[in-house]
């Protein structure tokens, strides 16, 4: 028999397998269903509840937990069942990948290792190897000779004899590659030259060495990735997480969490783990972050409502707000805040009047004169003891607000059940008929409490300290922030200073001082943190300051760390004077932390790179992967009105071959007029920050917020100088024209930007 007979025979004995266990699963998921429901529904039936005394009582409660305990085993062997029987029905469609041929030292018949998504066993024989199980490592590590891989029992070592890929499709081989002295090119030229649908797809048939490095790296609390546009850094994260969940089996998907930047990357990266048999992580974006905590107090702007500011603003404003954002997210800020909290401990805290229906009940002045009475120890501890401190205050009030007149015409308006409960109550506490002044007094007693109570929550939430105040402080006088603060002020600080007030006192937070703000409140509060995270992704690293970094580390004191990004694409103020990722080193320091570089780029055709590659000072480090396709082109036109004529056209063409073309502009307000001119054309969608999901078809977005994803085609809206004219905004360039999977067009009405002086013309 020849060897793709052969092969294709194995695939159908794997096949019925797959449908045999599928079969079994079936049944088995009926089974566990009935069981589930069953126990709902007759949940009451086996418990007999009765309270009269405290054995019956017992007696109820150990009912209750054994039916719950049965309930919760039924439920989660259902789950299990389930999602065994949901990857089967996906291995169905694609059994395996990939083969090796492993000798292994000390052996002298080499195994055949076929690898898929999942591990499909039949009896003791493994038919196929879970992509992450150790010596799957080695189909992406090695090409044919000596290779090696990890067990947790140490490293086997051995001698690699072949290496195939398969493409399968409804239990048939379509073809098989000979894969020994290249890494997967025939299935990657496949898999990359494809359109876009609405969603990332796993990548683990055509994972690269450097990529495998990412996904099974396992020393140390911090991971950096730096690698160029569309070198795999997402993919990777993702393949990543499924690993982590696939090696600690008690990991689940809720201890890892994934900072992204927008919601619609959220939606777009959505289906990679579900097609690995696996559930998605969480996900959430940093404003969202700082919004569940600050947006009580203030109106907190956005990252891009920052960057549209700047990308907007008179070169004037534009300056102050650019500085602003730099010193706000400099490490010497960071240090700042640190010295300025530790100043708190002896003078400087801010508080606000305890007030109780309009007056104050206990004064600020009184607050402080307390809280400064003694500097011995640290500011959260000092402030717990000042809660309770001020909670004897307010009992005190409490007792004497009882027998004020307010309290009688509140008593009046006390509902039948208040009252009852409350004589209930009292009868059940004196065990004789409550005399009438006895209930009075229950019930004034009630209706303060009630009153209370709002107060009490504002004290426990520490709402008494005046944190706006206290930030504020630091701008209020311009030459103040010396004492705190080693070197020079930016030469444009006072109106820097100017501008924080203004907004503080308006109620609103720029984004470059939330978490400043959040990390002062934390120090002064003490910080909270999230113990049960094991595992945080940072995508689009970039754009985090080092003091989000330190924030992020704080927040999950027991979790790793991965960090993601390219400074090629930092497209925010605060990044632009940074080339990498070095400084992040002392976030936890050198020994804890690996810095893995992607060079070589998958997204783009190789004319693409070829051409975005020189709008960065160090593209000629970035290798493109063998794809070919048409050399980007840069067309002038006259003015708007041609601008839009030629797009329009330009994309009737496009719609013919491509399933999604974005054209993309510097910001939101340049979408918004780009879009007022093509919304004639059928389906056109303008994509905004509050945009929550990625789709195809035909869309206007700004540069921003098209970080992380990709389109098909990708015109750029008005490459000219007027429009990206300032040094400053090639990265921002940069990050739309390496978007472009397929096709990337230009277009600049009048004089070019001076970034595309390479750019091919027609
Ligand atoms: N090994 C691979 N096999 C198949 N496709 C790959 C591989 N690596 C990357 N790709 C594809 O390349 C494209 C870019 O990948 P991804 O978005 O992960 O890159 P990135 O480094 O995060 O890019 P960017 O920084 O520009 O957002 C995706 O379509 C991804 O599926």
């Amino acid at each position: 028999m020849k060897e793709r007979e052969q092969e294709q025979a194995r695939l159908d004995r794997v096949m019925e397998t797959i449908t045999e266990q599928i079969h079994m699963l079936e049944k088995e998921t009926i089974q566990r269903r009935k069981e589930v429901i069953d126990i709902r529904k007759h949940f009451w039936d086996d418990v007999k509840v009765n309270t009269d005394t405290f054995d019956d009582y017992l007696e109820t409660i150990i009912g209750l937990r054994q039916q719950a305990q049965a309930l919760s085993v039924s439920q989660s062997t259902h789950r299990h069942a389930f999602k065994k029987l949901s990857t089967l029905r996906r291995m169905q469609e694609v059994p395996y990948f990939g083969r090796i041929d492993f000798l292994e030292e000390g052996t002298s018949v080499a195994e055949q290792i076929y690898i898929g998504i999942s591990t499909l066993m039949d009896g003791e024989n493994i038919l196929i190897y879970d992509w992450r199980a150790p010596i799957s490592s080695v189909y992406y590590d090695y090409l044919l000779g000596p290779a090696e891989y990890m067990t947790p029992e140490g490293i086997v070592r051995g001698l690699l004899e072949k290496k195939w890929q398969y493409m399968i499709r409804g239990g048939v081989i379509e073809a098989m590659f000979d894969t020994s002295l290249t890494i997967g090119d025939e299935i990657l030229q496949q898999v990359l030259g494809k359109n876009t649908d609405n969603y990332m797809h796993n990548i683990v048939a055509s994972i690269q060495q450097e990529q495998n490095r990412i996904i099974r790296h396992d020393r140390g609390k911090l991971l950096i990735v730096q690698g160029a546009a569309g070198s795999g850094k997402t993919s990777a994260a993702l393949q990543r997480v499924a690993y982590l969940l696939y090696k600690y089996r008690n990991m689940t998907s809720d201890q890892i969490i994934l900072f992204s930047p927008n919601s619609m990357f959220n939606h777009y990266v959505s289906n990679v783990l579900p097609e690995l048999g696996e559930e998605n992580m969480q996900q959430v974006t940093f404003q969202e972050y700082l919004n569940h905590r600050l947006s009580s107090e203030f109106q907190i702007e956005g990252p891009y409502e920052q960057m549209e500011d700047v990308l907007t603003a008179s070169d004037d404003a534009a300056e102050i707000r650019n500085a602003s954002i730099r010193f706000k997210a400099s490490a010497r800020f960071f240090e700042t805040i640190k010295a300025y909290s530790r100043s708190l401990q002896s003078a400087g805290m801010l508080f606000k009047d305890v007030v109780f229906r309009g007056k104050p009940i206990i004064t600020a002045k009184q607050i402080e004169e307390k809280f400064y009475s003694d500097t011995s120890t640290r500011l959260p501890h000092r402030l717990e003891k000042l809660v309770e401190w001020l909670m004897k205050q307010v009992d005190e009030v409490e007792k004497w607000e009882r027998t004020k007149p307010w309290v009688r015409e509140e008593m009046e308006l006390l509902s039948n059940e208040d009252c009852q409960k409350v004589y209930a109550h009292l009868q059940k506490k004196r065990g004789f008929e409550a005399s009438f002044h006895a209930y009075e007094k229950a019930l004034a007693r009630l209706v303060v409490q009630r009153k209370m109570k709002p107060l009490r929550q504002w004290i426990r939430a520490l709402r008494f300290i005046d944190m706006k105040g206290i930030y504020k402080q630091l701008f209020v006088h311009p030459m103040l922030i010396k004492q705190w603060m080693e070197g020079e002020v930016p030469k444009e600080w006072d109106d820097i200073c100017r501008l924080t007030v203004n907004m503080l006192e308006e109620g609103k937070l720029c984004y470059e001082d939330a978490t400043p703000y959040l990390f002062l409140q934390e120090l002064i509060h003490g910080f909270q943190t999230n113990l049960s995270i094991k595992h945080v992704f940072v995508d689009e690293a970039q754009d985090y300051s080092p003091f989000q970094f330190e924030f992020l580390k704080r927040l999950f004191p027991s979790a790793r760390m991965t960090v993601l990004g390219d400074f090629n694409q930092a497209i925010f103020v605060h990044a632009s004077d940074m080339v990498d990722f070095h400084t992040l080193t002392n976030l936890y320091g050198s020994d804890q932390t690996e810095i893995i570089t992607l060079t070589r780029s998958y997204r783009s055709t190789k004319p693409i790179i070829e051409f975005t590659r020189r709008l960065v000072p160090d593209g000629e480090r970035i290798i493109a992967f063998e794809r070919d396709g048409e050399r980007p082109v840069l067309t002038l036109v006259g003015n708007h009105a041609e601008l839009h004529r030629s797009i329009a056209s330009k994309v009737e063409d496009l719609r013919k071959q491509y399933h999604t073309i974005a054209i993309i502009c510097k910001s939101a307000a340049e979408s918004t007029l780009a879009y007022e001119s093509l919304r004639h054309l059928e389906g056109i969608k303008l994509m905004t920050s509050e945009s929550t999901s990625y789709e195809q078809g035909v869309i206007v977005i700004p540069a921003y917020l098209a970080k992380g994803i990709e389109f098909d085609a990708v015109i750029i809206y008005n490459a000219s100088a007027q429009v990206y004219g300032d040094e400053r905004l090639r990265r921002l360039f940069y990050t739309a024209c390496t978007r472009a999977m397929h096709y990337l067009h230009l277009y600049s009405v009048g004089e070019p930007s001076p970034f595309l002086h390479h750019a091919e013309r027609n």
